[in-house]
């Protein structure tokens, strides 16, 4: 199995920091931090001299007291403004002043901030006075541990908060560093990795994807690679079985079978997929695709029912949901053994399983263990939890696969690689990096149709597996 990248919850990293701390010279943690800080602060600041530091009332503040420490003696001018002077940390507020660095009201001027607002004990938004603060800066901001307002567990963003460039993050990874837009994140180790189990959540890069996805060796034909099945569409709205099917033809070397009214619309535009107009006559598959644009009729629910009760993988989007949403009864048809990949998006996550809420990461969570189901949160971030606790979350660049018929694609992505036998949880962490990929391709920077990116799905193969 491959690592992945790995990022640990507040909790889990103060009781690793705390064993740490146990065996290591008092304040040593806090200096090996801040010189990361100061060096990242060199390299940012690329000649320039002028570093102002936002100094909060913990820790958090005394790492950017101690890198400014650090940036005095190699000679840069660095002012600070303490948010909360009576709290701020003693030993570094007293080296930082021993080398001439300046307390002020405001920054004013600076090549550079220093965010030392707050860390990992940061609860909600800034507060109106750092707010106050932040909101005239001009300089890049490098963040000491995390951008000060984002919440370090869900990235959760709720009022003011630091936007970075930059993050300098010690130890590990924490779930905000994948959540939400750090900047730039370099870790620095301060020797917590033996202290830390496996993490509470990871993120695939694209090297790992590259390595997982399923490609044909010497001894496959089109059957061993997995048979996906599609069920989909309508023969008013052909769009969604023509996109899934694409994208579950283009996915693998496996073989697709459609089924359903759109027969004739998938027939013209994929030759190759095996088309029949009934689920009834579809043949075996490996897996099934069923919802997008398939309707919520009696005749819908009869092909849910089919390829919950068929006893392969089933990956279940749109429609699908919305059924299963509005007649749970539905669930009664799937064997408990019977992997499913459920795909909503925030609507559909609601008809399901309530409010989403803040914390996406806890929401994907709720709905897995509830529907012992693999389930998969869309959005900007998107967040695939397995029954047994697995996270994977994926943050794409851009937003441009928030288009009509982009759900369609993924749903496709899911049911080919599910047909290839990898594991669903993999399988839909794949899925959805590739397809932030293939967006990100496809667009350079302009809106795209999903069409255009089902067809960079090629493409996005190509570029993670030789990345
Ligand atoms: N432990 C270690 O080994 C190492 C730790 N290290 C460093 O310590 C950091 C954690 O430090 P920490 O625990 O002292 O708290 P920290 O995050 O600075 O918060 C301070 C106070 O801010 C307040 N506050 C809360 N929310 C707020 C908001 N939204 N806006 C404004 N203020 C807010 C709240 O105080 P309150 O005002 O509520 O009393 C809170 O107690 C960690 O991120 C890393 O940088 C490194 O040196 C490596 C070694
Ligand atoms: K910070």
């Amino acid at each position: 199995m491959i690592p992945m990248r790995g990022l640990w919850t507040t909790a889990r990293v103060r009781a690793a920091e705390e064993r740490v701390m146990a065996r290591v010279p008092a304040g040593s943690l806090m200096r090996r931090a801040a010189f990361g800080v100061a060096t990242a602060a060199l390299e940012l600041l690329g000649g320039k001299r002028r570093v102002g530091l936002l100094v909060g009332a913990g820790n958090n503040g005394g790492d950017a007291l101690w890198a400014g420490y650090y940036l005095r003696r190699r000679g840069v001018a660095v002012r600070a403004v303490l948010l909360a002077p009576e709290k701020a940390h003693a030993e570094g507020l007293a080296a930082f002043r021993r080398v001439g660095g300046r307390v002020v009201d405001r920054l004013g001027e600076v090549d550079l901030v220093v965010d030392g607002i707050v860390g990992l004990s940061a609860r909600g938004p800034l507060r109106p006075d750092a707010a106050e603060h932040v909101a005239h800066l001009d300089a890049p901001v490098l963040a000491v541990d995390l951008p000060s307002g984002i919440d370090p567990d869900t990235g959760a963003i709720t009022g003011p908060a630091v936007r970075a460039a930059m993050t300098v993050t010690f130890g590990c990874l924490k779930p905000v560093h994948a959540l939400a837009d750090c900047g730039e994140v370099r870790l620095v180790d301060i020797g917590l990795g033996p202290e830390l189990a496996g993490p509470d959540l990871a993120e695939l890069d694209d090297a790992e994807v590259g390595a997982h996805w399923p490609v044909p060796g010497p001894q496959d034909d089109k059957y061993t690679q997995g048979v996906t099945g599609v069920a989909a569409g309508s023969a008013t709205y052909p769009g969604a079985a023509v996109l899934a099917t694409g994208a579950a033809l283009l996915a693998t070397s496996g073989m697709v079978r459609y089924a359903g009214a759109a027969a004739d619309g998938v027939r013209a535009r994929w030759p190759e997929a095996i088309c029949t107009g009934s689920i009834t006559d579809a043949g075996r598959v490996q897996s099934w695709v069923a919802g997008p644009g398939l309707g919520t009729g009696l005749s819908a629910e009869a092909v849910l029912r089919t390829v919950l009760e068929a006893g392969v993988p089933v990956c279940l989007d749109a429609d699908a949901i919305t059924m299963l949403a509005n007649n749970p009864d539905l669930w009664d048809a799937r064997d408990p053994d019977t992997p499913v990949v459920l795909t909503p998006h925030d609507r559909e996550y609601e008809r399901l399983a309530g409010e989403v809420g803040h914390d996406r990461v806890a929401a994907a969570r709720r709905a897995a263990e509830k529907f012992r189901a693999v389930v998969l949160l869309k959005g900007h971030v998107t967040v695939v939890a397995g029954p047994d606790g697995r996270v994977l979350v994926n943050r794409a660049s851009g937003s441009w696969a928030a288009t009509a018929g982009s759900g369609d694609v993924l749903s496709g992505l899911i049911g080919a690689l599910l047909a290839a036998r990898l594991d669903p949880v993999l399988a839909a962490g794949c899925a959805a990096r590739l397809h932030a990929v293939a967006a990100e391709r496809a667009s350079g920077g302009a809106p795209i149709p999903a069409s255009a990116l089902l067809a960079a799905v090629p493409d996005a193969i190509r570029a993670l597996r030789s990345g």
